[in-house]
This record gives structure tokens, sequence and C-alpha cells, in this order.
């Protein structure tokens, strides 16, 4: 178990040719968002850019799209056809029959079809990020309704069916992945309780990086987050062997592991304890990645920095103010701050 120091997180910094252009600094493809979690997809979409990727595309429900274009014109949009929901609506008519009227209303859920939309893109992408604030809902496995039941069915279900199809469609690709918030919490029901594959033939990509808080790193692992908090390096470690994976189990004093080695992050403080500042995290992550860092070196460099960033908000707005946004201004001074280090050779 090793503290990351800041010369060492200095010499991790990819460098920045003058001879280059966008492609050299490589291309996230980030899917995220949904309905009531747009911010999700702002946040994780900039922060990539502010860490130094040369391209960002969000794929998400049009929706999201248009919110988060509204917001900025730093990123490209690719919107998703979504599923519209025919639900079933029990009105009593008369004294003694009842008919069900049918509805179709949009929950911006993603049409599980759209991953065939996105061939395209997950050929170019040098990352794929997965999961900050793409809603799940629940598995129609966890149904046993009536046809009369089927309205909560159906907005239950959220992005389920399309995790489902871009989970299969990602198994075989070489690029560096990083799956955070419902993508992990999707991984979890699929390992523990979903009847649509047995949980042994479950692998996730070999270039992973998951990025879960401790109660999804439980939901994961299916044990209690008090036991994951009483010794956190063996828990990151473990998960990180199981899944295969390069682990971030964030908290004060994130842990980094790829099985064998386990880093903590020194950076960081309770300001970042505000909703958003995860998805930040998976954007810087995938930023780092997208410049030819490897999975762990960019779990390593992405932590450190956005916990810096923290830091360095925290000082200038007050532990108390910092805002998830802000963070995407600091990102900014904490490259400066490391740049300006002598790294280690
Ligand atoms: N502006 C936005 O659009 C935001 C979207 N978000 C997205 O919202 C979705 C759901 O996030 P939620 O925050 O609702 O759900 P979470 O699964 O993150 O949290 C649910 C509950 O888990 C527990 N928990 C969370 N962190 C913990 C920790 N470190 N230790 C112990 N227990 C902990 C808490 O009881 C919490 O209420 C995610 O996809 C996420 O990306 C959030 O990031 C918040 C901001
Ligand atoms: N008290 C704290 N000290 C240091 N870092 C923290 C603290 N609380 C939260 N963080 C960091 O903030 C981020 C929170 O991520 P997460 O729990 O996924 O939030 P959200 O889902 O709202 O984006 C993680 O990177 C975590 O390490």
């Amino acid at each position: 178990m090793q503290t990351l120091a800041k010369e060492y997180i200095t010499s991790l910094l990819p460098e920045r040719p003058n001879n280059s252009h966008k492609a050299t600094f490589g291309h996230v493809l980030n899917i995220a968002g949904s309905m009531h979690y747009r911010g999700a997809a702002y946040l994780s979409s900039l922060s990539a850019l502010r860490a130094g990727a040369g391209y960002v595309t969000l794929a998400s429900s049009p929706g999201v799209c248009q919110s988060v274009s509204a917001l900025t014109p730093n990123i490209v949009m690719r919107p998703l056809p979504t599923r519209p929901v025919i639900y079933a609506e029990l009105s009593p008519q008369m004294t003694d029959s009842v008919s069900i009227e049918l509805q179709s209303i949009d929950t911006e859920s993603i049409d599980e079809k759209a991953v065939v939309q996105l061939h395209d893109l997950l050929e170019k992408a040098s990352v794929i990020t997965v999961g900050s604030g793409l809603s799940i809902g629940q598995s129609k496995d966890e149904f046993n309704a009536s046809t009369a039941q089927l309205s909560a069915m159906a907005i239950a279900e959220g992005n389920h069916g399309f995790f489902f199809a871009l989970l299969s469609e990602l198994q075989n690709r070489p690029q560096s992945m990083v799956f955070d918030a419902d993508a992990l919490n999707f991984i979890s029901h699929l390992l523990h309780h979903s009847q649509r594959k047995p949980q042994t033939s479950f692998r996730l990509p070999k270039n992973s990086i998951i990025t879960p808080h401790p109660k999804e790193l439980a939901r994961l692992l299916n044990i209690d987050v008090e036991v994951i908090q009483a010794d956190r390096t063996h828990y990151a470690t473990l998960a990180a062997k199981q899944l295969h994976a390069i682990v971030v189990l964030k908290g004060h004093n994130s842990v980094i592991s790829d099985g064998e080695y386990a880093f903590i992050n020194p950076t960081g403080n309770n300001a970042l304890a505000k909703a958003g500042s995860g998805d930040v995290l998976t954007g810087i992550i995938g930023g780092f990645c997208a410049q030819g860092l490897s999975p762990l070196n960019a779990a390593c460099l992405g932590v450190y920095l956005h916990g810096l960033s923290g830091d360095l908000a925290a000082q200038a707005l007050s532990e108390y103010s910092v805002l998830a946004s802000d963070l995407l201004e600091y990102i900014t001074q904490a490259i400066k701050q490391i740049e300006a280090i002598t790294p280690v050779n």
C-alpha cells in the first residue's frame, strides 16, 4: 500500500506536443444522463475536456442532449432513440365492466436497439465512459406482474434493456472503459439478482476501470458497506482481482487497486461530499485515458487531481460552498500546480 506522491503524479501527466491536433488527445464517448440526471451528463462530459481530451461525444436521450447543449457548446451530441412506453390504465366503465386504456408516454429510456446506432462511435472512441446519471430503474426480472400492472413495470425498467445490450457490445472491445454509478448498479444486479445471465460467465471488458463509492462496492461484492469501510484497501484489491478491473474505491483517502498493488490518495476534503462530484471524477479519468494513459495511471492521476481540485476550490470558496460544477474551473488550477513540480525519473 502506497500513498500517491505529487512528484510521481507529475510524471504521469500526458505530454502535449505542439505538433498535434484534436485526435492526438483522444476521443471520449460518454454514455450518460437520463431524464432526472441531466447534470451528471454535463459534468462528466465537460470534465473530460478540462482534463485534456481532444473530443467528447455525449450519447444520451434527445432530452438530455438538448439540455446539455443549451449549457455548453463544447460537447458533440449523439441523441439516441428512446422507447416510448405504452402503458395500460384500468378505468371502471359503466357499473360492471372494466376497460383498459392504452397510453403512450416518453420516459426518455433509451431503446436497447440504440446500441446498433452507436457502432461507429464505439469503433472510433479512444475511451468509453458509461453510467453517470444513466438511470437503470429496475429490471423486468424483478417483476411478476399481470397485464394490468404493466404501467409501473414499463416505467420502472429505465435503461436496463439498453445497459444489457450495451454491455454485450462492449465485452470484447480493446479500449479503456470507465464504469460509474448506475453502470455499477446494473452490473451488481447482473451478478447477484438477474435471471438473465448466470453470474459465473460475467466478465468486464479487459481494460476496465470501475469507480464505486462504498455503497456501490457493497452492492458489487454483495456485502455490507460497514465491512468495506473497515478495510477499504483489502476490499478494493479483492474487487479488482474478482472483476479483473482497476478499482477506484471513492471517499476520504480513495483507494486505487489493480488487484496487486494499492495506492492511497492524499488529496480531497469534505467539500467533495456533494452531489455530482463523482461524475466529475469519471470525466477526468476518461480524459486521461483518452490521452493514452494506462487505466491504472489514468485512475491514479485522475483521483489525485480531482482531490486537488476540491482542495483548491475549498480554499477559495470554503468547504461548505463548493459545487460540483465549480470543480470544472479548479481542474485547471490543479493541473497548473502539478505541472510546476519536478517529476520523479
Ligand atoms: N446533477 C446530477 O444529475 C447528478 C446525478 N447523479 C447521478 O444520480 C444517480 C444516482 O445517484 P444517487 O446519489 O441518487 O445514488 P447513490 O447510489 O449514489 O446513493 C444512494 C445512497 O447510497 C448511500 N451512499 C452513497 N454514497 C455513500 C458512501 N460513500 N458511503 C456510504 N453510503 C453511501 C447513501 O445512503 C445514499 O443516499 C447516479 O447515476 C449518479 O451519477 C449524482 O451524481 C448526483 C448529481
Ligand atoms: N469527505 C470526503 N473527502 C474526500 N473526498 C470525498 C469526500 N466525500 C466525497 N469525496 C469524493 O467525492 C466524490 C463523490 O462521488 P460519488 O459518491 O459518486 O458522488 P455523486 O454520485 O454524487 O457524484 C468521490 O470522488 C469521493 O472520493
